[in-house]
């Protein structure tokens, strides 16, 4: 079981801050979705939690250890998956497993081993004695994540991680991060609502320098309720009017079996024919963003 305490931290850069004041207690067992629009600060947030960069202010302790007076103490349960994996094209995958098993002080018998259980579970052991230059981009991100699963990290932080990926391979990194989730502290951060929809227990959503929300995916979706609207389209859509509308962030477009409908996130009922709907977690997360929902 593994704690982290974010307690009042803050960070800036110069003059511009980046956050301030945060606080958060994430726990092992269950994924924990970072949410928040580009530029709100979650690798900045998670610079400072893999112990890459030290805060303006705060605290984060690891089991209740400082992390600031001993970042050993993280670093010795870390496995940090980064938005691009090192990419050493001519190694092959087994060749760059060996090497970060060594970066990580593990043993050469236990390097071998642990590279070779990795690989099988991540579907790569035909792939093993390959050049990564030769990999596809999935496929390089699963020998990251390889990478970062050796000598079994407790806690697994993963910046923006699908970038680049297909359906399919989104839905397996998807899947093998709630698999881990369960017995590991497992901390996902992304701006793609459905990276985790359906597999985070806990979200926490970072705008403007502070978390807007923090809290079950279920709790978000309950609060909107009552906020999202429903209609037909009355005009051509390609009208600019219709299409000015719906560049609007809190409107989308949905098939219905009738015809297309537009989805709108409002405090009021955007025109009399407008049908309350139960949101989504997107339109939830939207509308907290866009203030329609309280934080
Ligand atoms: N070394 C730095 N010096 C100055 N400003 C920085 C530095 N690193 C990041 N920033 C600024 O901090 C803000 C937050 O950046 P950060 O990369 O943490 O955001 P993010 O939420 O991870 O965004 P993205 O999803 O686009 O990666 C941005 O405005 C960025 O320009």
């Amino acid at each position: 079981m593994m704690d982290l305490s974010i307690q009042n931290l803050s960070m800036s850069y110069g003059k511009a801050t980046i956050f301030s004041g945060l606080n958060a207690e994430l726990h092992s067992g269950g994924l924990i979705g970072l949410l928040g629009p580009n530029g709100a600060g979650k690798t900045t947030l998670l610079k400072i939690l893999t112990t890459l960069q030290k805060p303006t202010r705060g605290e984060v302790l690891v089991n209740g250890t400082s992390l600031l007076s001993h970042p050993k103490a993280m670093q010795k349960v870390l496995g940090y998956l980064p938005q691009q994996v090192p990419y050493f094209p001519n190694l092959t995958a087994m060749e760059y497993l060996n090497y970060v098993a060594g970066m990580k002080g593990m043993r050469p018998h236990q390097a071998l081993e642990q590279s070779q259980s990795l690989l099988e579970s991540l579907h790569l052991s035909d792939t093993a004695n390959k050049r990564l230059k030769e990999f596809s981009g999935g496929m390089r991100q699963r020998v990251g994540i390889a990478a970062t699963l050796l000598n079994d990290p407790q806690i697994i932080i993963a910046d923006e991680p699908s970038t680049g990926l297909d359906p399919e391979e989104r839905v397996t990194l998807r899947n093998l991060l709630a698999e881990l989730a369960n017995d590991h502290l497992v901390l996902l951060s992304t701006h793609i609502v459905s990276d985790i929809e359906a597999i985070a227990g806990q979200i926490l959503v970072l705008q403007s320098g502070h978390f807007l929300y923090q809290g079950t995916p279920g709790e978000l979706i309950k609060r909107s309720v009552g906020d999202v609207w429903e209609y037909p389209i009355s005009a051509d859509w390609t009208s600019p009017v219709i299409v000015k509308q719906l560049n609007q962030p809190t409107t989308s477009l949905i098939q219905r079996p009738d015809g297309i409908r537009i989805r709108e996130i409002s405090k009021r009922p955007p025109l009399p024919q407008a049908q309350s709907v139960t949101p989504n977690l997107e339109e939830a997360y939207l509308g907290l963003l866009k203030g329609v929902i309280q934080s």
